[in-house]
């Protein structure tokens, strides 16, 4: 098999809020084709590690590559253009229009004019989220795991190397989760790497390749969900009182 390339590369990036640090020194690999999870808990700068990277928010210092391009000092939809494509913990769709219309504003909006097949783009992309059939339905009448799954579809619609999800399963019931865990592998199979920031254990240990667990915005773990599931000072800061609270 041949090695996989270096997708994304964070070494030493710290962001504070005025006096408040959320970030300090973390570092993170991502390769193509890979699924890692940042897990931690409230408060442990997840989200301010995604928003970082996507360029939603300044990072004080520290490096992040895409491919050995900075995506430091980037704006949003530059970090869009060299790949990278984010969902929000609470979904941002047209609400009021239906499925194709979401994913067509979706297309124009990240490919102009240029986009040819419209049709054809939008049928690829529902089958990548388990949508097809649901083309006419109004986005804020599908069930709210349908609306999750079309976050992630309209995500996809820049045709992004590296997909940073931000608490995709918050919400859902079993069995769409399961089937989240089942569209993240077939994206994995397409090629597409992942950063997913999840508080569903069972969703991170069933999917991610590596796990990075954050604690008070400093990496405090990194490893395979196996090693993770064993490291004592994990288990002390976050998954054990989580096991406790669900057992
Ligand atoms: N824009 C901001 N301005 C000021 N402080 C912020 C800002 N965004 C995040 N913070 C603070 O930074 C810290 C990390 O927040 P962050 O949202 O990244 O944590 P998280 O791990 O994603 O938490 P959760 O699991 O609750 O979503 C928190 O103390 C938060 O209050």
């Amino acid at each position: 098999m041949t090695p996989k390339s270096e997708l994304l590369m964070v070494d030493k990036l710290s962001v504070s809020f005025g006096g408040l640090q959320a970030l300090k020194d973390v570092h993170l690999n991502i390769q193509e084709g890979q699924i890692v999870g940042l897990i931690g808990p409230n408060g442990a700068g997840k989200s301010t590690c995604l928003n970082t990277i996507s360029g939603f928010v300044k990072a004080t210092s520290g490096k992040a590559d895409l491919l050995g391009q900075n995506l430091i000092g980037l704006k949003p939809f530059q970090t869009a253009r060299l790949g990278i494509s984010r969902t929000f913990q609470h979904t941002s769709l047209f609400a009021d229009v239906s499925v194709r219309e979401n994913f067509r504003r979706s297309l124009y909006s990240q490919h102009g004019q240029r986009i040819r097949d419209v049709d054809g783009h939008i049928k690829e992309l529902c089958e990548k989220v388990h949508m097809t059939g649901m083309q006419d339905m109004i986005a804020g009448n599908l069930p709210y795991g349908a609306q999750r799954r079309l976050a992630i579809g309209l995500a996809l619609a820049c045709n992004p190397k590296l997909i940073l999800l931000d608490e995709p399963a918050a919400g859902m019931n079993p069995s769409e989760s399961k089937e989240l865990v089942r569209i993240m592998m077939n994206l994995r199979e397409e090629g597409f790497a992942i950063l997913l920031v999840e508080h569903d254990m069972k969703v991170i240990m069933n999917v991610c390749d590596k796990i990075t667990v954050l604690h008070h915005g400093e990496v405090l773990a990194q490893g395979t969900p196996t090693e993770i599931q064993e490291n004592p000072a994990v288990l002390e800061a976050y998954l054990g009182t989580r096991r406790e609270t669900h057992a």
